[in-house]
């Protein structure tokens, strides 16, 4: 499993699921995926892009929402109903590179089938010839570039309720692998959209979720022969029922165990759902410092994080995830050289720490940084972190905040003394690395 450089350095991006579930925009706030009991999460689903779906469960609460406030109507009224009136890519892509994204990954097609450009197959069901009337894939794909960005691609290849079959996934147990569509015409379908995506946009990854056709794994190695000599720096997840994957996903708490990949990624909303829901309240999304604190964790243990916004119908991001990314932005612009350029820090050499203090490590060639946060006032701003002997220089040490701070060598580390190491957004200490020691 190899990535091209651009992608590990790469650390965060931010995903972008848009869509006809946008309009209605409406999900239970249940929890997160991997927290949910699986009896609960098809008929209480907080993802919002699953609207189509939890809405045909009879009796569920979104079923009542669809009935009591959308009369029942066709789920392809919402397509025509989404006009994307505000919608300015440029200041989306502006929003996403201040908070320190290094690439953008939007939804070309999810589960509803519904394509953001002028797919083959689709005929007049996709955005260039109905509701917002735009290619929004090319919207996007040169607004990112422009910036300076990588732009991908996701696409529902394992789940299409309109072209594939359209059993309402009530309970995992109660439908083969989730009625998904095996068949040989759907593995054509989506086989020639993915090749589509390629020649048009050359996404710099190919993220396909939920699996693909039976029917079709075996297109899958001269697609993939075909994507790498069009993007040769590209890069494709591993949501393809094990054809292949330059690296591994989790999603919130859900398959973790892929994090101790040599590159892995993980993703989430910044709220409980991808598509945007109007009915999460700040108890339901992640806080500014939340945001940093997973990203510093993420990129700590070697991964990326993709975090993903879900813009309301017109085109504006919701405000208060505005807000979250705008506080990523804040933190970062003092903190950008702990974080990009960096690797994991030898567990062997320091000591993280999930509890309080919140310790996180990373390395460049030449130094290590140490991330600290919630430390107790009891412990008037001074904490103990526990490196392996000789291993960094106390001398050297350098708030990158500017702020000033202490650092003297202790029999089992450095004792670190600062004002201000209580808040939740983690202070950054730099070290150098002694050459006497050899820390991975
Ligand atoms: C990004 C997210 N993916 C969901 C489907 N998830 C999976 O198919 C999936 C999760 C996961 C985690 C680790 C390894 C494989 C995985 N597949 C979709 O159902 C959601 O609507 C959203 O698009």
């Amino acid at each position: 499993m190899t990535v091209p450089g651009w992608f590990s350095e790469a650390k965060f991006g931010v995903f972008i699921h848009w869509g006809p579930y946008s309009v209605p925009a409406w999900a239970e706030p249940t929890g997160e995926l991997g927290a949910v009991d699986p009896e609960m999460w098809f008929a209480h689903n907080p993802y919002a892009e699953w609207y189509w779906n939890t809405s045909q469960i009879e009796g569920s609460p979104a079923y009542e929402h669809h009935r009591t406030v959308h009369g029942g109507r066709p789920y392809d009224d919402f397509l025509d109903a989404w006009q994307a009136e505000s919608f300015d890519p440029a200041d989306w892509i502006e929003l996403f590179a201040r908070a320190g994204a290094r690439y953008v990954v939007a939804t070309t097609k999810h589960h509803d089938g519904v394509a953001l450009w002028d797919a083959p197959g689709t005929g007049t069901r996709n955005t260039v010839h109905r509701g917002p009337h735009r290619d929004l894939i090319a919207d996007l794909a040169t607004a990112v570039r422009a910036r300076g960005l990588r732009f991908g691609a996701y696409y529902s290849g394992g789940l299409d309720w309109y072209a594939g079959r359209r059993a309402v996934i009530r309970h995992e147990d109660l439908i083969d692998d989730y009625g998904r569509p095996h068949e040989a015409a759907y593995a054509a379908y989506a086989l020639r959209q993915v090749r589509d995506l390629i020649d048009r946009y050359r996404p710099d990854v190919l993220w396909n979720d939920i699996g693909w056709p039976d029917a079709g794994m075996a297109d899958l190695p001269d697609l993939f022969a075909h994507y790498y000599a069009t993007v040769p720096e590209g890069v494709v997840n591993d949501r393809w029922d094990g054809a292949h994957a330059d690296y591994l996903t989790s999603e919130y708490q859900a398959n973790r165990q892929n994090e101790a990949a040599a590159h892995w990624e993980n993703c989430r909303g910044i709220g409980l759902s991808f598509g945007f829901n109007r009915n999460e309240g700040p108890e339901h999304l992640l806080d500014p410092a939340a945001a940093v604190r997973l990203l510093v964790d993420v990129v700590s243990r070697g991964g990326n994080l993709l975090l993903n916004v879900g813009p309301k119908a017109d085109g504006t991001l919701p405000g208060e995830q505005r807000a979250v990314l705008e506080g990523i932005a804040s933190w970062t612009a003092a903190h950008a050289g702990a974080v990009y350029a960096t690797r994991p820090l030898d567990p062997g050499a320091a000591m993280s720490h999930d509890g309080t203090p919140w310790i996180r490590w990373t390395r460049d060639d030449d130094h290590a940084y140490a991330f600290l946060a919630d430390v107790p006032d009891s412990a008037r701003g001074q904490v103990l972190l526990k490196t392996g002997p000789g291993m960094l220089d106390p001398a050297t040490a350098v708030r990158l905040d500017g702020r000033p701070v202490r650092a003297d060598a202790v029999p089992d580390g450095i004792v670190v003394t600062s004002a201000e190491l209580g808040a939740p957004l983690p202070t950054v200490v730099r070290f150098a690395l002694t050459t006497s020691r050899s820390v991975d």
